[in-house]
């Protein structure tokens, strides 16, 4: 369970988020919606640890994030983070991309790059594949030490509906509990908890 209660924050002088109080259930896969700078990405910065906010507290599993000892250490563990654009390491071909973030055996990393269906694409660098096939070594990169959660945020931005889709369908597939800022409202399935939000403030 993650739980926001009395969330604000403001950059400089401006107050970006108003008073979010929100749970969020283990295991879910929730959608924050809104317009273009409606919070959307700062909200998910703040719930995914890489943003403090201005007021309020943040629970993971009744641990408030002001009593992690160590939140590096936490984000490493527990987070598994998309982006819209995927960050792989050029140099790097698309196997090392995701060895260099674990410890887990090759074969592990082998077997998730083959349900990705980029198992084939292994030996290639991120230059040398498509935007979709990019995208899924990213999510691979972000799935492969079983977070218990991950936030993307608008991870298909720059992608067709096709590849959208088939990122969407991994996401919700995953064991995790999944939180995804977009503005992509036809991404929208019955059953997903969706956050709407508007002017910094859940409506
Ligand atoms: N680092 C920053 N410094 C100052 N203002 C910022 C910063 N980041 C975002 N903002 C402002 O905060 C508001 C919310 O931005 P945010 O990126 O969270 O919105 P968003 O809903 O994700 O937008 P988009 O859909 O366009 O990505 C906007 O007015 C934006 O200009």
């Amino acid at each position: 369970m993650l739980q926001l209660e009395h969330i604000s924050h403001s950059y400089e002088d401006e107050k970006i988020l108003h008073d979010i109080n929100l749970s969020i259930e283990t295991g879910s896969f929730n959608i924050i919606t809104g317009e273009s700078g409606s919070g959307k990405s700062t909200l998910l910065s703040i719930v995914s640890t890489l943003l403090k906010p201005t007021e309020g507290e943040i629970y993971y599993n009744d641990v408030s994030s002001k009593e992690i000892p160590d939140i590096n250490r936490f984000r490493n563990q527990k987070v598994g983070f998309i982006f819209q654009f995927h960050y792989l390491i050029s140099h790097l071909n698309v196997y090392e991309n995701i060895a260099m973030v674990t410890k887990r055996p090759k074969l592990e990393i082998e077997v998730l790059l083959d349900q990705l269906d980029i198992g084939h694409l292994q030996g290639k660098y991120p230059d040398q594949i498509s935007g979709g096939q990019r995208q899924r070594a990213a999510i691979a990169r972000a799935m492969i030490n079983q977070p218990e959660f991950i936030f993307a945020d608008e991870p298909t931005g720059n992608l067709d509906s096709k590849n959208s889709e088939i990122v969407f369908e991994l996401l919700r597939g995953m064991a995790a509990t999944v939180v995804v800022a977009t503005h992509d409202h036809s991404r929208i399935q019955p059953g997903d908890r969706i956050i709407s939000l508007k002017d910094g403030r859940l409506c």
